[in-house]
């Protein structure tokens, strides 16, 4: 089964992905102009951020660079040379059926090894590269640990999902968990909590209880379990503000070294209102702040079209980004299997499905084995990782 190429990447100075790096100053220039004196020179080099977020995702006062839930319009500056889709290149052949050999989720794990190794330039499984080893059982060669992302992601990362409900909060626990675990000073901050009425623990409490991160903060919290603007209204609450929600998260980076935000929902929920009255989303913060994003997907039927929707998403607007599956299924299906050959050059991590609920202590050292290098755990083959997962 091919699978695609991971997306191109198109902001060339992605500190994100360098140890130690900054952050992109997408709340410079851009916001500088139009949001008061509290704002303007406040948010340039001189922050520790240096400036220099691609044209193309500078913000604009008043002017979302595509408007919530209009996300069919063009990237406000569009490109010469369109970026591909992130799931499937353009001229990449169609996937090929899958042959009676396949149909079972062990041959499709393997496959997915040989389609890993390939990628990471080492040969197949079947063969012969310098890189390999030997497997202690067999004999057989064996690829190296193939690793999606050369860096460790440090500083701010915003966590969306393709949805509600699929598992962004366990996620962002074990991201906390796994980052904590390797030494690093973390926070979470939760923008907007909402659904406060329904009594069930908010994902500050839930995130506190299975990772017990050093700072956890929710900037608002509204009744009514809606989006966040719509459960501000419906409440007659003060809606966030994008540039005091930046500044929140800013804050707490130049106390942690990494700063890990959840969203509500998926990428293009209105979150809130700007100073000029129009919404933004979390897609709008993740360009004002330059960060990059974790998209959190489910596993299942379906899972591929809302992650290449999410995925595109982020790509029009110059956002780099890496999947979490936040459920794996203890049983899982040939869907399963078929979906993670599709995801897997995206996935940066993959969680059980009973994760959430674990003891805390279990989940904390759990974690690490749960995420890539680059989210500071451990999971470096995901051939040896489907094996074991089936
Ligand atoms: N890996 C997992 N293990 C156990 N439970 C899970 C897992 N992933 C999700 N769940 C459960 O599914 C439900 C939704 O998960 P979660 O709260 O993380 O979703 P979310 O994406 O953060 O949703 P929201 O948009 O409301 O923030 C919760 O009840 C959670 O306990
Ligand atoms: C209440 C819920 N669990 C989330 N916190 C908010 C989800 C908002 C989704 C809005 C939408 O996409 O229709
Ligand atoms: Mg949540």
């Amino acid at each position: 089964m091919p699978v695609a190429a991971p997306p191109r990447e198109r902001v060339t100075d992605d500190p994100l992905h360098a140890h130690g790096g900054g952050h992109r100053g997408g709340h410079g220039a851009g916001h500088s102009g139009g949001h008061g004196a509290g704002h303007s020179g406040g948010h340039g080099p001189g922050d520790g951020h240096p400036a220099g977020a691609p044209a193309g995702e500078a913000h604009r006062d008043g002017a979302p660079a595509v408007p919530p839930l209009t996300a069919t319009a063009p990237p406000a500056e569009p490109e010469a040379d369109p970026p591909a889709l992130p799931i499937e290149e353009p001229g990449e052949s169609p996937a090929e059926p899958l042959t009676e050999a396949e149909v079972d989720g062990e041959a499709l794990a393997a496959e997915i090894g040989n389609e890993l190794a390939a990628q990471s330039g080492e040969s197949p499984q079947t063969g012969e590269s310098p890189q390999t080893g030997q497997s202690p059982q067999t004999g057989e060669p064996q690829p190296a640990p193939a690793r999606a992302e050369p860096h460790e992601w440090r500083g701010i990362i915003l966590v969306t999902g393709t949805d509600t409900e699929v598992g962004k909060t366990i996620a962002t626990a074990a991201m906390a968990a796994a980052a904590q675990a390797a030494g690093l000073r973390v926070a979470v901050i939760k923008p907007g909590q909402t659904g406060i009425a329904t009594g069930a623990p908010t994902d500050a409490e839930v995130i506190t209880r299975l990772a017990g991160p050093e700072t956890v903060r929710t900037l608002a919290e509204y009744p009514e379990p809606l989006a966040p603007l719509a459960a501000a209204k419906v409440a007659g609450q003060a809606a966030l503000d994008l540039f005091e929600t930046v500044d929140a998260i800013r804050a707490e980076a130049e106390k942690h070294d990494l700063v890990l935000v959840e969203g509500a929902g998926g990428l293009l929920v209105p979150m809130g209102l700007r100073p000029s009255g129009e919404p933004w989303t979390f897609a709008d913060l993740a360009t004002t702040l330059g960060a990059n994003v974790i998209v959190v997907a489910r596993a299942g039927l379906g899972t591929l079209n809302h992650t290449a929707l999410t995925l595109e998403a982020l790509h029009r607007r110059g956002v780099y980004a890496r999947v979490i599956l936040g459920a794996w299924p203890h049983d899982p299906e040939l869907v399963h299997w078929a979906n993670l050959g599709e995801l897997v050059p995206h996935l940066v991590g993959a969680l059980p499905s009973d994760a959430g609920s674990m003891d805390p202590g279990v989940f904390r050292r759990s974690a690490p084995g749960w995420l890539t290098p680059a989210l500071h755990g451990v999971l470096d083959n995901w051939r040896v990782w489907a094996e074991e997962a089936g």
